[in-house]
């Protein structure tokens, strides 16, 4: 019990080995992971031993942050702690956040804070520019106290973590800042009752020595929820539950080396195992006045720092590793960051650290400087970390998304000097609003009531209407975690979306719609001996001389070709083949040959992109189809086209389109949406399209297709029943129009692609174009995959009025096609 002077620690002495021994260990760090053995010699560096393991530990996590995409960057978390209850049914013989009944009604105090009292402190944190609202508390304490059984009876709440989850949705909704809840041990079922209520969780494991818990006279003694077993089990449950986790360890509680080192290995494990850990603590006891433990001492700096690089070597250069910055002195901070640390946890410009009150944190800006001064960049993150914020769901939940992305920049790390608003998204930070420590000294934190319309939480605006708010002040000028959150709209909100943009699409075109008339020829059917009437396979290369004239006297302007040239058809085949089509044939346009087929045609031909695009244009292409974009993202490619090296890099992509445009071959844009790719990576995708115009200028419309799993036949089969639904082709074809407008003004509807309702909803919300009508005509019907597929000008002219637009026929690069030649 806290004040009971009779407790010891339980910390065995610990033998200092032979210099030389630390020194083998040492080496063989410098090359591999450490063993068990080797991380415990570890422990002991001291001195020159001690420098060289922090820089073998700060090299991992220098390589580490590389891969991670920030170098040379520490992180922290902006928050505001809501100690929601200082009751718990534990009593680790450190804490002094714990109290007792008796304590708090001395104190004028309630058992649990109430909801206004929390509203008040996440609000005045927004206004501060924080971002995540801390939830620590006790554990359970209905277990033990009567007065909290009888305060959530009265209020309603089943359990601690019933009122947990309530007040986490609560500041959600009404303040946008991001929850992280650290309540002590959980159920699978309460991980799985919170995970919509929260980006992320934590639980420290603290320690694996369950004789601190089990023996009398231990740190742990009489605490239901330190047994590690059931620790060990809420981190595993979590990570089967796919919660992004901050756990750690607490070291000086009377552990030994070797239970350090046990500990860090069963957190390596689990994360391992799940790849779920999003960082690990590595936390220095610190003796309280009046608890059981106030004799003990703190672990010195030395012995911190070894057992921090000791973490890193164990834990490897891709974990994230967090000493917080309040529990050791300003000095020797920089020791810790040599030590490899990458964060620094949360930091509060508001509110004290209440399990550590008596440790105030540092300024930010201090912290900025201090971290500047050891050779890294400060930057602010999320509660959730960056790899988790930007691969969204699963790892975090639907409900909770689109405020997370609200504050996300295109790293995963937080929009600096942006604050949450009431009801999710962002505004700048500044003015007479950032009022700093100073003007909050003084008041009553918490304890103050307020107007707020805590007890009506669904009259609230949602994130959603906040973000629709700003797009119709300003529909290109959102954050990319805004047009992420403009992309989960439903119901009204999507209605409103989908005006938004089709306003937009009026205003670049009036009441009209477009559309051109051509043949699509599928390049990799093409053998030169074959005749596909004659083998029911592949075409001659007379076969395409009769599917061309009888498409221009069909009336098309264009001739759609697209597929790898078969290898038969020789080093300049791509040319060869377009020859073929236009030759003697001017005014027939050519829009052929993906980017995929052009950085083959290159290589075969010999020849560089500038060289091989000079060459196609030489050839008569006058445009490229910018198909095979799916989604720029080289992981997203490895996975459709069944792994890495299958698809072109990202980096080629891009580099093959710049060439064509560069050479004068415009092209469309494209996407392939609804399969594995998340919110963040649809509008990173649509950026790039958008950065690549700024360049060129050279694309002609954006065509937003649906996935299609039968046209993907390399995907992964999981991925076979995926493909998006009727809502999120519209909002994707609405957001696409936003963030594009001015740039790439023409969207078109894929119509083979999309239900004739699906094709009608999205020429209502963004889309202007219908693009090819695909004659089929009637000579070879096998000609490609959209064969057999056709839009009559009848067809075309009744989707026109039945939205009241006017229709026209245009060219591949929307001039008007000549008037009088027939359509089908
Ligand atoms: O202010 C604190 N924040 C603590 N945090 C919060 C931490 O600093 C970050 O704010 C969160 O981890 C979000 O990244 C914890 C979070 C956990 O999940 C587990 C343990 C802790 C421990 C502390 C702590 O002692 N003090
Ligand atoms: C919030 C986290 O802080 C840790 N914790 C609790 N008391 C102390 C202390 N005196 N010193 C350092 N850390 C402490 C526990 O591990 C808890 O999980
Ligand atoms: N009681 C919880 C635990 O020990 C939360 C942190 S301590 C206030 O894990
Ligand atoms: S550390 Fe957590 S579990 Fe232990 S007494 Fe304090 S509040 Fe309770």
């Amino acid at each position: 019990m806290p004040g009971d002077s009779t407790v010891t620690t339980l910390a065995p002495v610990e033998t200092v080995p032979a210099a030389e021994l630390v020194e083998n260990a040492l080496e063989r760090a410098e090359h591999a992971e450490p063993t068990r053995t080797d991380a415990e010699l570890l422990l002991h560096a001291r001195g020159d031993q001690l420098d060289r393991l922090l820089s073998v530990a700060g090299r991992l996590r220098d390589r580490g942050l590389q891969t991670a995409g920030r170098p040379g960057v520490i992180t922290y978390s902006r928050k505001v702690f809501i100690p929601l209850t200082h009751l718990c049914q534990d009593r680790c013989h450190y804490c002094i956040f714990v109290q007792s009944p008796g304590k708090l009604q001395k104190a004028g105090k309630a058992p649990y804070l109430e909801a206004h009292e929390i509203l008040d402190i996440a609000r005045q944190g927004a206004a501060l520019g924080c971002k995540e609202a801390l939830f620590t508390l006790g554990d359970r304490p209905e277990n033990r106290w009567p007065v909290a059984r009888e305060w959530l009876d009265a209020h309603g709440y089943e359990s601690t973590l019933d009122y947990v989850a309530a007040m986490s949705l609560l500041v959600l909704q009404e303040t946008g800042l991001l929850p992280h809840l650290n309540p002590g041990v959980m159920t699978f079922a309460e991980l799985q009752r919170l995970k919509p209520a929260a980006p992320s969780m934590g639980m420290m494991l603290e320690t694996t020595a369950t004789r601190l818990w089990s023996e009398k006279g231990g740190a742990h003694y009489g605490s239901p929820d330190k047994d590690p077993a059931v620790r060990l089990r809420v981190i595993e449950e979590a990570g089967q539950l796919q919660i992004p986790f901050t756990t750690g360890v607490l070291f000086g509680i009377g552990e030994s080396y070797a239970e350090r080192v046990d500990a860090l290995i069963a957190l390596r494990a689990s994360s391992a195992r799940w790849g779920h850990v999003q960082e690990v603590i590595v936390q220095n006891f610190r003796a309280k006045e009046s608890t059981a433990m106030m004799q003990t001492g703190d672990l010195d700096t030395e012995e911190y720092a070894a057992a921090v690089a000791v973490a890193r070597l164990v834990l490897g250069p891709d974990a994230r590793l967090q000493v917080p910055p309040n529990l050791t002195d300003a000095t020797e901070l920089s020791l810790l960051v040599r030590a490899g640390i990458d964060d620094w946890g949360g930091v509060s410009p508001l509110t004290p650290d209440h399990v550590n009150p008596e440790r105030p944190w540092p300024e930010i800006s201090e912290l900025a400087r201090l971290t500047a001064a050891s050779g890294y960049t400060l930057r602010e993150r999320l509660t959730a970390h960056p790899h988790f914020v930007r691969a969204g769901t699963p790892w975090i939940n639907e409900t909770v998304l689109p405020a997370v992305l609200a504050l996300a920049d295109e790293q995963g790390l937080a929009l600096e000097g942006m604050r949450p608003v009431g009801g999710g998204a962002a505004v700048p930070v500044g003015g007479s609003e950032l009022a700093g420590r100073a003007k909050l000294a003084g008041r009553e934190l918490g304890l103050r009531p307020t107007e707020s319309s805590a007890s009506h939480p669904s009259t609230a605006p949602s994130p959603m209407a906040a973000v629709l708010a700003r797009a119709e002040a300003n529909p290109t000028g959102l954050s990319d975690g805004e047009y992420a959150v403009l992309l989960g709209a439903t119901g009204d909100e999507l209605e409103a979306l989908a005006q938004l943009a089709d306003g937009l699409r009026r205003e670049a075109h009036g009441e009209t719609l477009s559309f051109v008339v051509n043949r699509n020829i599928d390049s990799s059917l093409v053998r030169e001996r074959a005749r596909a009437t004659a083998t029911g396979g592949g075409l001659g290369l007379t076969d395409i001389d009769e599917l061309v004239a009888e498409a221009v006297a069909l009336g098309a302007s264009e001739i759609c070709m697209q597929g790898p040239v078969y290898p038969e058809l020789g080093a300049h085949g791509y040319e060869d083949l377009a020859r073929r089509v236009t030759a003697g044939r001017a005014g027939l346009h050519l829009h052929a040959f993906r980017p995929a087929e052009i950085a083959d045609g290159a290589a075969r031909a010999g020849l560089s992109l500038d060289d091989f695009v000079a060459a196609l244009v030489d050839a008569g292409v006058g445009s490229v189809p910018g198909t095979g974009a799916r989604i720029l993202d080289d992981d997203i490619r490895a996975t459709l086209s069944g792994g890495p090296g299958r698809d072109l890099t990202v980096a080629r992509y891009l580099d093959v389109v710049t060439a064509a445009h560069r050479g004068g071959l415009r092209s469309t844009a494209t996407m392939v949406y609804g399969h594995i790719e998340t919110a963040a990576q649809l509008v990173g995708h649509l950026r790039t399209l958008a950065r690549l115009h700024d360049e060129t200028g050279g694309f002609t419309e954006f065509i937003a297709m649906p996935f299609v799993p039968a046209s993907a036949p390399d995907a992964p089969p999981h991925l076979a029943a995926r493909g998006p639904n009727t809502r999120k082709t519209r909002a994707v074809h609405a957001v696409s129009r936003l963030m594009l407008a001015g740039r790439i003004d023409h969207i078109q509807a894929a119509w083979t692609k999309l239900s004739p309702a699906e094709r009608d909803a999205v020429l209502r919300g963004g889309a202007d174009d219908l693009g090819g009508v695909l004659l089929d005509g009637t000579l070879n019907p096998a000609a490609g995959p959209e064969a057999g597929l056709e839009l009559s000008r009848d067809e075309v002219e009744r989707v026109g009025t039945a939205l009241g637009r006017s229709v026209w026929q245009r060219t591949t690069l929307y001039g008007r096609a000549v008037a009088g030649a027939g359509v089908a």
